[in-house]
């Protein structure tokens, strides 16, 4: 940073508001000089650490709701296994439902005439016409590995036809050593070198291939529409520098047809922070974040959270002492070590780090297996640890969360449908309890919502919520019952609808063992 007038060279003291970064002598000079800056003017800067590698810092005060950057995709594109879905707009396609329709060029499923003839297709139709591959969707709408090819090979035609865009993407960091030790890759190796070099002849070489396919998997967000209709992945070149922090201080959503992202501040960022986004799920406990971390990122976070066995107050990863029995929690000795012990705040009773890594499994494993259109086995399983469990557990916030989305939307759990005792009973709040230790984002109180469902769910709010937003489904506002603090409706819809699918848990294996950490 300089401290010369941007215009004249001449010693200056000004700044420019927005960014921070530019100095000016006088007003007139900014004014002057506000067509030029204004291509380059944004509230941060991107930097390398040590250990983060390239990092996004804010060059000045921001503040929570604040807009931070707005970036289109670089590239867009189907996940690895992927359901069907349009090439072109990207949305899902039930082939189950609608009769099929194809690109009359290269095959390849698509909504209709207007997606074929979108500037979009052509590039890639060309290549699979040209090489004259018919690929194989299957019309059950299950999530399918042909679809693997696609944002690689839009890699590969960025590199072809703007190669300043291609070097962008080169520049991210990859992990492909870590990834080449995983079986995917060697699926990967095996499936798509070939492909691209043999049968669609694209200039190219198995490196290029698998370090494409590893920085998109080091480096892509999980790109989704309110709708749900929309569920692919995307590279934004410069959102993709933030860092990783289990306390996060933004949030992004996407928007228009081209998808691009708005990162906004969710609290107060002091010039020269990390501007941070979460790779995980901000309501998993500790031991699910970092080994989901260190699985798919290839780091051991020790962020502020990941260190504090009770995780900034929130006590989400902690279990019920049933030693005591009155509510005491059960925290890890280390958080940092997943064989570290774990033990009662209060009576000292221990379990063993390998029995808390044992009983998440457990838990992980008995809610993967829970049925998703029936709300019985998630209330039961509510009741079945609701020793062992305390309300603000990972596992009962994921449960609830499931459960929410059920209520009021599947069948026989209409809001109409059920009866009005039962409602009454069961209405409840989406509650946010704002754990002292965070600060509050000052988000605009809506309405506290009401929502026909369990227990009081009583989300931990670590002050941000996370990735993709999806829309929960719920019953507009019935009552306001006292609770002990406000619900910012925005935060709770934004935190990740738990898919019932990635997600399991802590258990509590019987283990009576006391000793001291
Ligand atoms: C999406 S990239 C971020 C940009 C990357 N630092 C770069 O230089 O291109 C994700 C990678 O950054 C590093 N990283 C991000 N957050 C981190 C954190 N909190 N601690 C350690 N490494 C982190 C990890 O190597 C991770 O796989």
């Amino acid at each position: 940073m300089s401290n010369k007038c941007a215009v004249c060279k001449k010693s200056a003291t000004q700044t420019c508001s927005a960014c921070g970064q530019v100095f000016y002598c006088a007003r007139e000079h900014q004014k002057q000089d506000w067509k030029q800056h204004k291509k380059f003017c944004v509230p941060f800067k991107i930097t390398t650490d040590e250990v983060l590698g390239r990092c996004v810092v804010a060059t000045r005060n921001l503040r929570p709701g604040e807009v931070i950057m707005k970036q289109a995709p670089l590239i867009l594109g189907p996940k690895v296994v992927s359901a069907p879905l349009c090439l072109s707009c990207h949305k899902k396609l039930n082939l189950e439902e609608k009769a099929r329709y194809e690109c009359d060029k290269c095959k390849w499923p698509l909504c209709g005439q207007e997606c074929e003839a979108s500037p979009l297709h052509q590039a890639e139709c060309q290549v699979f016409a040209q090489a004259e591959f018919v690929p194989t969707v299957k019309s059950d709408n299950s999530r399918q590995p042909v679809y693997s090819s696609i944002a690689p090979l839009r890699a590969l035609l960025l590199k072809r036809d703007h190669p300043e865009k291609f070097k962008i993407l080169r520049q991210c960091q990859s992990h492909l050593s870590e990834h080449l030790a995983t079986p995917v890759y060697q699926i990967l190796r095996n499936n798509l070198v070939s492909f691209f070099i043999d049968v669609l002849k694209m200039d190219t070489d198995e490196t290029e291939i698998l370090t494409i396919c590893s920085i998109f998997d080091t480096n892509c967000f999980d790109v989704r529409n309110p709708k749900g209709t929309v569920n692919v992945r995307g590279l934004y070149p410069t959102i993709s520098l933030l860092s990783h922090d289990c306390k996060q201080n933004t949030r992004h959503s996407f928007h228009g047809d081209d998808f691009h992202l708005l990162l906004t501040a969710t609290v107060p960022i002091k010039k020269g922070e990390l501007i941070t986004t979460t790779y995980t799920q901000t309501l998993w406990g500790t031991l699910t974040r970092r080994a989901h971390l260190k699985m798919s990122k290839h780091f051991d976070c020790t962020c502020d959270r990941c260190k504090d066995p009770t995780e900034l107050g929130s006590y989400v990863g902690a279990v019920n002492c049933t030693e005591c029995g009155d509510g005491s929690k059960i925290v890890s000795c280390n958080p940092l070590d997943k064989a570290a012990d774990w033990k009662c705040q209060k009576c000292g009773f221990v379990i063993e780090g390998k029995e808390m890594v044992w009983g998440t499994d457990f838990l992980k494993d008995e809610i993967s297996k829970l049925d998703k259109r029936d709300p019985k086995g998630f209330e039961e399983f509510l009741v079945k640890y609701k020793e062992t469990l305390h309300q603000k557990n990972s596992f009962c916030l994921q449960v609830k969360y499931a459960l929410i989305q059920m209520y009021g939307s599947l069948e026989g759990y209409r809001l109409a449908e059920l009866e009005f005792s039962v409602v009454l009973l069961s209405v409840v709040v989406v509650a946010v309890v704002l754990v002292p230790v965070v600060p509050v984002v000052p988000v605009p109180v809506v309405p506290v919502l009401l929502v026909p469902v369990v227990p009081v769910l009583v989300v931990p709010v670590l002050p941000v919520p996370v990735v993709p937003v999806l829309p929960v489904p719920v019953v507009p506002v019935l009552v306001l019952p006292v609770l002990p603090v406000v619900v910012p409706l925005a935060p709770v819809l934004s935190v990740p609808v738990m898919p019932l699918l990635p997600v399991r848990v802590v258990a509590v294996s019987p283990s009576t063992k006391k000793s001291k950490c």
